[in-house]
């Protein structure tokens, strides 16, 4: 049975990267999938404003909404500061599947749960299941068509506090018009924009943060 993608992915990561070294996880997927085959990693350029926005806002508990390959997770992760978390939700089994490898082989397990469901499901879980009072940073980048109905669930679940980050990528393309009018119009939100391009493309692309003001 051939070998998927994400498959291919995780393999020349095994075969060309450094274990226990996020970086250099980090730049193998990159270097694949701008040498060999495109996959839908948020990418370097995006990376860097995502890495500028989880450092400003040091999380203790981190989540992140469509895992995919683990690159973002292992970006993600990289920078948390010891005793933070991050959980990573991802609905598609056969993603999950790469994603715990990758993750295992960045050695950045203890700070990384790898939650398998979808995010509807998932999110108002979170404060029982998952042992989470609120969350100090969320990465969207799961379906876009999820990004407004899950940020309206975060609040309803009262996830969300004063300073909660928000950061959703490909506000452009594929694009999510409906999260940007939501966040944009709603006074609950302070919004900034981040414009950019679409990973290992020359295509625009965008992120936006949206800080939570209660
Ligand atoms: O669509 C995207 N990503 C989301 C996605 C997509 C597929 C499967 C999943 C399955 N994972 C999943 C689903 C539902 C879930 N609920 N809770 C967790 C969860 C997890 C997730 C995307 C597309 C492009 C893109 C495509 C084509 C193109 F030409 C240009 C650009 C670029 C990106 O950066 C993207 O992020
Ligand atoms: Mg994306």
């Amino acid at each position: 049975m051939n070998q998927s993608k994400e498959q291919r992915i995780l393999n020349f990561v095994l075969q060309n990267a450094v274990r226990g070294d996020p970086c250099s996880v980090v730049d193998t997927i990159d270097k694949y999938c701008s040498q060999k085959e495109w996959a839908m990693n948020v990418g370097d350029e995006k990376g860097k404003i995502l890495d500028k926005t989880v450092q400003e806002a040091n999380p203790s508990v981190a989540l992140e909404l469509g895992t995919y390959c683990g690159y973002s997770a292992v970006r993600i992760s990289r920078l948390l500061k010891a005793g933070a978390r991050l959980l990573t939700v991802e609905f598609n089994p056969e993603f999950a599947a790469i994603a715990k490898q990758m993750i295992e082989f960045a050695g950045v397990q203890d700070k990384v749960k790898l939650l398998e469901g979808p995010s509807e499901e998932i999110i108002p879980q979170l404060k029982k299941k998952y042992e989470v009072d609120t969350l100090d940073f969320v990465f969207l980048d799961h379906w876009k068509d999820r990004y407004t109905p899950d940020t309206i669930l975060l609040q309803e679940c009262n996830l969300l506090r004063k300073g909660s980050v928000l950061l959703a990528d490909n506000i452009i393309f594929p694009g999510a018009p409906d999260f940007l009018n939501y966040v944009r119009k709603s006074p609950h939100f302070q919004c900034t924009n981040y414009p950019s391009h679409l990973e290992y493309m020359q295509v625009e692309d965008a992120m936006e943060k949206a800080v939570f003001l209660g």
